[in-house]
Formats: structure tokens, sequence, C-alpha cells
């Protein structure tokens, strides 16, 4: 069949949108869909992937669904797409990889988007795959040499909080370079090729350390491993740094970030960064949690506003009252605390918690292009 017209892309991504959301219907059978294709076509890569098939489902997905949600917007797609391809590189990736997968995404795509998959959807799907695989492929062919694939890192410390939270601290055998804000996707030795992404939790240092804050959480094999086995001197893997979230240090607004647990991670980061040169400007830090014991690097956080008075530190408990902090849901004590409408904003933490806090801020007048927040982690 011949290739319909190319579309304008605006047109483009509306039919992507509204196709995907037929497909997302169908939940984790779309993937395991689209890997028995893939392993079908070409045995030989089902090596790249984790054993279990339960792991597969993650990875892929959560990055087409970020490509769908950025489509509108090149502006911040393309540097979506770079940061991805870099990442990539940890995999033993080859050119001729991407046109495998593109053949069975294609065909999984038809299969669940039944009838919304026209000649037309079928077009924009196919350019915008194209695309994407060709902006990774050119930023995984251009990182500057001696670059390496994926940093080993040694465990130089590792301390556990109540709530099934641990702080570890890792020293990568070569300088991981990146910005505070921005997190790297992790293996652990127990878990070969799973990744997950998680938060650096410190501004760069000069003695490159790297701060990640993890809480085990139900089947997650490798927050598990994280917080319950890893000990210090195990060696993690990390990707190269992803992420947009990070400080605008053109700005001369003032800065709240609303963290939520362990979501603290990349704001702490930012916080670190922002004291380094507050150029006159303030930084408010709300730090939730469900009770007490688990405002777990509070002490922490104590010191930094201590040693940079332009921060202030409000930690938020929303399970039982406290004797000594704030007590409700963190987006309603945020809100209440103040009119943030001409701040700078940074979430992160649980997504009902983003969504709530963003909409709350939103209805104080606070522009949606001021809010910031990384959909991925
Ligand atoms: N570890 C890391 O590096 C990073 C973690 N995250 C994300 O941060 C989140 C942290 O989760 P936990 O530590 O388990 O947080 P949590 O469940 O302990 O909640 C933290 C705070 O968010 C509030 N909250 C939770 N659900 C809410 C809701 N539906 N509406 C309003 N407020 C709500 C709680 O009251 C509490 O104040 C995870 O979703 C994780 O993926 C994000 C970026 C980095």
């Amino acid at each position: 069949m011949d290739r319909p017209q190319p579309l304008d892309q605006t047109e483009q991504a509306r039919l992507i949108r509204e196709s995907f959301q037929v497909i997302a219907q169908h939940g984790d059978r779309v993937a395991l869909h689209f890997f028995a294709e893939l392993f079908l076509r070409h045995p030989e890569l089902r090596d790249l992937f984790p054993v279990a098939m339960s792991e597969l489902r993650g990875g892929l997905f959560d990055a087409i669904t970020t490509i769908v949600q950025r489509i509108v917007s090149t502006g911040t797609l393309v540097p979506f797409l770079q940061q991805l391809g870099r990442d990539h590189r940890k995999y033993d990736i080859r050119t001729e990889h991407f046109a495998y997968v593109g053949e069975a995404l294609m065909i999984t795509l038809e299969k669940y988007a039944g009838e919304a998959w026209t000649p037309q959807v079928a077009e924009a799907w196919r350019s915008t795959y194209d695309l994407a695989a060709k902006v990774m492929l050119q930023a995984m062919q251009s990182v500057p040499p001696g670059t390496p694939r994926w940093w080993d890192a040694e465990v130089l410390h590792h301390q556990r909080y109540p709530g099934r939270i641990a702080v570890i601290v890792v020293r990568p055998h070569q300088p991981l370079p990146y910005v505070a804000g921005q997190y790297v996707t992790i293996e652990t030795p127990y878990w070969p090729r799973v990744w997950r992404p998680f938060s650096i939790a410190n501004a760069p240092r000069e003695d490159h350390l790297l701060e990640f804050h993890v809480r085990a959480v139900g089947a997650g094999w490798v927050s598990n491993a994280l917080v319950g086995k890893v000990q210090v001197g195990d060696r993690l893997k990390l990707g190269s740094a992803m992420g947009s979230m990070v400080l605008d240090e053109t700005s001369d607004r003032p800065v709240l970030c609303v963290a939520g647990g362990t979501g603290l991670a990349p704001l702490k980061a930012i916080a670190q960064a922002f004291a380094r040169d507050p150029r006159g400007r303030t930084l408010h830090l709300f730090f939730g949690a469900r009770d007490d014991d688990e405002l777990y690097d509070l002490e922490n956080l104590l010191h930094l506003a201590e040693a940079c008075p332009a921060i202030t530190v409000v930690p938020v408990v929303s399970q039982y009252p406290s004797q000594r902090w704030r007590f409700g849901s963190l987006p309603d004590v945020v809100a209440e605390s103040g009119n943030w409408a001409g701040h700078d904003v940074y979430v992160c933490g649980p997504p009902q918690m983003v969504t709530a806090t963003v909409r709350r801020l939103a209805d104080q007048g606070c522009p949606t292009s001021r809010i910031f927040y990384d959909p991925v982690t």
C-alpha cells in the first residue's frame, strides 16, 4: 500500500494521541504482545532484556507514553529523545535493532488500535517512530569520546530509615556529568538488565559522589534490592543523566519546592544548587511524609537551611498530628501557606500528590509554564 501524504505536525499529534488512548486501554497486554512479536522475529534480541517477562513491561512503554505526551512540543520531545539515546548506550544496541523494534511496534499498535487504525494513523506513528529512532541514533553516536556506556559505582554508605527507605551514597568509577534535579537509571547486581530511574539527591560535588533516596515498594525488584540487599562495597551500574526538571538559573523569581516522600531527592539537589548562589531569591521547601518517622532526611535539610538563610524548610505530616510539624494533606498545606503565583515551582512525589499540587497552584494563578515536574520519575 502507498504511504499517504505527509501530515502536518498538529494533525499527526492528534492522531497519535487519540489512537494511543484506544491502545492504552489494553494495558499490559500491549507490551507483552510487542515483545512476543519482537522475540519471535529476532530471538537474538532476547538477551538484551531482563529474564522475567514481568519486568519487560515498564521501560519501553513508559518511553512511548512520554513521547506521546510530548509530541505536540518538539521543544521538549527532542531533548528527551537525545537523553534517551545517550542512555541507551548502556544496552548492546546496534543500528538495525531500531528497525526491528519499529516493525514489532507497528504490528502491535495496529492490533490493539482496532478500528482506530487508519492509513493516516499508521503514517503518523511510522513517521514519528522514524524521527524518534533517528534522533536517538544520532545522540548515541555523538557522545564525547571517552564517555562510558554506563558508570560502575561503588556503594560507600547505606543507611536505612523507617518506612523501608534507604539513603545510599555511591562513587562512580569516573565523574558522571549531570545537573541538579536530573535522574539516572540504576541496575543492581541482584537483577541483571533490570534498570529503574532514581533521582540524584545532591548537587554536583567536587568529589563526584552521588546520593540516592529509595523506598522499597511492593514488587519493585530494584528498589527492594537497593533497600534490603545492597551493602557497602557492592557495585551498581548507572546510566547517563536524564530529565528536564532543573533549576532555572536565569529566573529572578523566588522558588517553591514541594516534595512528597522520596520525591525529596531531586528537590534536595535543587535546593543545594540554589544555596550556592541564591542571588537575592528565597526558596521554600515543603517536605511531606506520612508521619514524623518518615521525614527521613529532615536533619540534613534543616542544616542546609541553617547554612543558607534564604532557604526555609517546612515539614508536613499527613497521617497523624505531630507535636512539632504542620499536619494535613501536602497540597492543602502548601496552598494555605501563601500565594505562590509569583514563584518558580518544582514538584516531585507520588503522581496524585503532584497532580493535586499543580492544580492547587494553578488555581492560585501560578502559570503552568513556571511549574516544573518530571513525568518520567
Ligand atoms: N526516589 C526517587 O529518587 C524519586 C521518587 N519519586 C517518586 O516519589 C514518590 C515517593 O513516594 P513515597 O515516598 O512512597 O511517598 P508517600 O506515599 O510517603 O507520600 C509522600 C507525601 O505525599 C503525600 N501524598 C501521597 N499521596 C497523596 C495524594 N493522593 N494526594 C495528596 N497528597 C498525597 C503524603 O501525604 C505525603 O505528604 C514515588 O511515586 C516515586 O516514584 C520521584 C522522583 C525521584
